[in-house]
């Protein structure tokens, strides 16, 4: 299976093309005032409008209220959501997008409310006082490839160094990284993008032969 790839914190136009033209499968847009990586609705929109087709765009939301997410979501022309804070996992059926669920490795989760739920897949993310993009990663051991028969994303301190490691370790659905492929917040590192890639794509083809 070929683990797909979300390069999450994009600000830039010509960031979120190099990632497409590495063959990436999705790119997050920041929504969370805080975050370091946080932009502005219609900046994200502008650069949507630039995609190709076929881009999954993932609009990341901590806490956020509902009638923000659904305004801010249309108008940046996101295609799906992420869910980052401390929202029930309930939340996820009051949207009709899909919906990337935040899970804290490490944490006791509610597996029959996790299997009910309407979240798409499951994210997995290192449990840290800053609510995400600390650039830490956790114990792969906590991992799985599924969790309550749904998807995981592995993320959290993922880099082009670890990530081949982590992809053969887990077999996640997919993987998410913010930080590792940055020259600064919210600024991506085109060498460093490519080598994440590259990195993913190499322990696919291991899995295959
Ligand atoms: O990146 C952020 O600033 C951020 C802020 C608030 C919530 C989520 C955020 N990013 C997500 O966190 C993971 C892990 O980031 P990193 O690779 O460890 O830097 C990232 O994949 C984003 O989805």
């Amino acid at each position: 299976m070929r683990t797909r790839i979300k390069i999450c914190g994009i600000t830039r136009l010509e960031d979120a093309l190099a990632a497409v033209a590495l063959g990436v499968d999705a790119l997050g847009f920041n929504f969370w005032a805080q975050s370091k990586r946080h932009v502005a609705p219609d900046v994200a929109g502008q650069i949507v409008r630039r995609l190709p087709p076929f881009v999954t765009t993932v609009g990341v939301f901590v806490n956020a209220m509902r009638f923000e997410i659904f305004n801010v979501a249309g108008e940046a022309r996101m295609q799906a959501i992420q869910l980052h804070g401390d929202e029930p996992v309930g939340e996820c059926s009051q949207y009709s997008f899909p919906v990337l669920y935040r899970l804290r490795a490490g944490e006791a989760w509610d597996e029959a409310a996790l299997a009910r739920s309407q979240a798409t897949a499951f994210l997995l993310d290192t449990p840290s006082p800053a609510q995400g993009g600390a650039g830490v990663p956790f114990d792969w051991s906590l991992a799985r490839p599924e969790i309550a028969g749904k998807p995981v994303i592995l993320a959290g301190g993922l880099t082009p160094e670890n990530v081949g490691e982590a992809v053969r370790r887990v077999r996640p659905y997919g993987v998410d990284v913010a930080s590792g492929v940055e020259s600064s917040p919210g600024v991506k590192d085109h060498e460093k993008l490519a080598r994440f890639v590259e990195a993913v794509r190499r322990a696919d083809a291991e899995e295959e032969r």
